[in-house]
């Protein structure tokens, strides 16, 4: 196995076999149950949440932050995906082919010649195809979800 640090573009897929190898060779697949699974990725993403957790607002790129804050964060940034990549591969989701499905129902719902420059739900969106600057024309209707 190739270490991590020569690798560029790693895929989803590679991501999964690891997994799987990690959990075969430690005789771990009796406890990675979808379940379980969920419940470690939920775990991880708390500890995500911790690292940003009374910092404010941060910058993008966060340039105020050590070195060592920047690798924590990759690492449980890695925790949340590897856990993801895992459950996705338990319940027999093919993830990148989801994502990337998911991704063109988001342009339908999302199109730029309505939300462009709006961080408004699609449900907010009243569609004026008229609107000759084509402008968002969003009428807040209320969450009708
Ligand atoms: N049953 C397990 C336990 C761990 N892991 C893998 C996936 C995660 O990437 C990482 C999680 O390990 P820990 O539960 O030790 O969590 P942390 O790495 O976050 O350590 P800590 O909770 O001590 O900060 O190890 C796994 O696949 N299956």
């Amino acid at each position: 196995m190739s270490s991590a640090m020569e690798e560029e573009g790693v895929s989803l897929e590679e991501l999964k076999k690891r997994m799987a190898e990690f959990a075969k060779e430690r005789d771990w697949d009796q406890f990675h149950s979808p379940r379980n699974l969920l419940l470690a990725l939920v775990g991880e993403v708390g500890e995500l949440s911790e690292i940003f957790q009374w910092r404010g607002e941060v910058e993008r790129g966060l340039p105020d932050w050590k070195d060592e804050e920047k690798q924590h964060l990759g690492e449980e940034l890695s925790d949340v995906l590897l856990y993801l990549v895992r459950l996705s591969d338990i319940c027999g989701v093919d993830l990148g082919k989801a994502a990337l499905r998911k991704m063109e129902l988001n342009a339908i719902k999302y199109p730029v010649g309505i939300c462009k420059g709006s961080s408004k739900k699609h449900t907010l969106f009243h569609a004026d195809k008229s609107d000759a600057n084509g402008d968002i024309a969003a009428v807040d209707q209320g969450h009708r979800q």
